[in-house]
């Protein structure tokens, strides 16, 4: 009896060890099995936040896998070139569109010699196709240190984004060391050459709504169209482009380029002046800070005062006006004076201001903006017949203030600049 009752100590003891072995095995295997599966959930989500993809109907679907090395310092492209020597194949292959040899553009831009404009990419050129077709070329200076990296964030980026309101990329070259890039070409050139350059071209008011609007389009697409969405990073005047129907466009996305911002070298990117301040302290990029700078933008628009030469001053000078509320009517462009309806102009002001909220998640979306601004134009078709609303008596005494209000930006800069001076 006590032997009996000994065995079946034993055998439930037994059983009880096996069961747990069995039970830590079976978790342990789970576990690993859940670890390794969210690892390449998360190698997935990494190649694709890299190489964002159009959703434009064309099948360019391209193997994620080749750009999986794209985090970290090597990109798709280089990692794939180690893997095949011939990376003129790469490119055609993973970008889908022309590639053009170095000789093909040294014919196309006449031995490059209209000079287009300068940027810190490199020069660009005007050139025209065996088609007839008028195209920029940029060409990568051979001692742009990000040009590499941008150059192939370029490619792989436009030749997926295609929008009326951005900028096309029509080929690209990779020949030897060179390295250029092929835009639809852009008659007008960018925005801020029509704010702040002595071009004779005025810019209507009517103008500067449709920018606005074409610009909003633009960035919509980018952060509400595009699969998955893709933020600017470098959303500025210069980087608006406008076509011989001044129709805008926005350029230079991938080309976003180490910035020092205030002297000191800290990695951000962006422009100065259109740089959202909570990026700056938290170094956290999001589309609200692409809302920032097209809130920027805005105000470049209505006021034509250049943000790195107190744009900011100037719009804080009209919120802190007498009764507490911001008079936009006084940083209005002084060109638009008695050549805008006011009424606009505050609405659009107002618009900006909220895309400048210090607390990103309160700025406005970019769908919410596109939504407002076409109000505005469309409040605008109807009530056509009233317009413009200010007489020259309102216009003279809006001109006054616009000018007393200029002498108080350029005393608060001239201290800001004596008081930097003294520190
Ligand atoms: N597609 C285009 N059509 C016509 N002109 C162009 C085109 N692309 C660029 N340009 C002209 O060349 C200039 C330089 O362009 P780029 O994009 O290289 O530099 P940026 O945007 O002005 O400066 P950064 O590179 O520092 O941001 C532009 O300001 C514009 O005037």
């Amino acid at each position: 009896m006590g032997n009996q009752t000994y065995k079946i100590i034993i055998g439930v003891s037994v059983g009880i060890a096996v069961g747990i072995l069995i039970g830590c095995g079976a978790l342990i295997v789970i576990r690993l099995y859940k670890k390794r599966s969210y690892g390449q959930h998360q190698s997935r989500d990494l190649s694709i936040a890299s190489v964002p993809i159009r959703v434009n109907g064309v099948n360019t679907s391209i193997d994620s896998s080749a750009t999986l090395s794209g985090s970290g310092t090597n990109s798709g492209f280089q990692y794939m070139a180690k893997r095949n020597a011939n990376t003129k194949d790469l490119f055609a292959s993973l970008s889908g569109i022309p590639r053009y040899s170095y000789k093909d553009i040294q014919k196309a831009t006449k031995n490059f010699t209209t000079v287009l404009g300068q940027g810190s990419f490199g020069p660009v050129y005007k050139a025209a196709m065996p088609t007839g077709e008028l195209v920029a070329v940029k060409v990568l200076s051979s001692n742009s240190s990000q040009g590499e990296k941008e150059f192939q964030t370029e490619v792989l980026l436009l030749s997926r984004l295609h929008h009326r309101n951005l900028v096309n990329l029509v080929g690209y070259c990779v020949d030897k060391s060179q390295r250029m890039l092929i835009y639809e070409f852009m008659t007008n050139g960018n925005l801020a050459s029509f704010l702040y350059s002595d071009n004779p071209r005025i810019l209507s008011w009517e103008e500067r709504l449709q920018i606005a609007s074409d610009v909003s389009h633009g960035i919509e697409y980018l952060h509400e169209g595009a699969i998955p969405p893709v933020i600017h990073r470098d959303l500025k005047s210069a980087n608006i482009l406008l076509d011989k129907s001044m129709r805008a466009k926005v350029a230079d996305f991938g080309l976003s380029k180490e910035e020092t911002f205030d002297d000191r070298k800290s990695g951000l990117k962006g422009t100065y002046g259109y740089m959202d301040p909570d990026y700056m302290s938290t170094s956290k990029f999001t589309k609200k800070s692409d809302i920032y700078s097209f809130g920027i933008i805005l105000f470049e628009l209505i006021t034509a005062i250049n943000p790195q030469q107190g744009l900011m001053d100037y719009i804080n000078l009209a919120v802190i006006g007498e009764d507490g509320k911001a008079d936009w009517e006084e940083i209005v462009d002084k060109k638009l004076v008695g050549r805008s309806n006011p009424e606009e102009v505050r609405l659009l002001a107002d618009i900006a201001y909220k895309c400048l909220h210090k607390t990103p998640r309160r700025r406005p979306s970019i769908a919410d903006l596109t939504l407002a601004i076409s109000s505005i134009r469309q409040r605008r078709l109807i009530n056509s017949d009233t317009l413009p609303s200010s007489g020259s008596d309102d216009a003279s005494r809006i001109m006054r203030r616009i000018e007393s209000q200029q002498v108080e930006l350029s005393n608060v800069t001239s201290l800001r600049s004596h008081m930097s001076l003294k520190v």
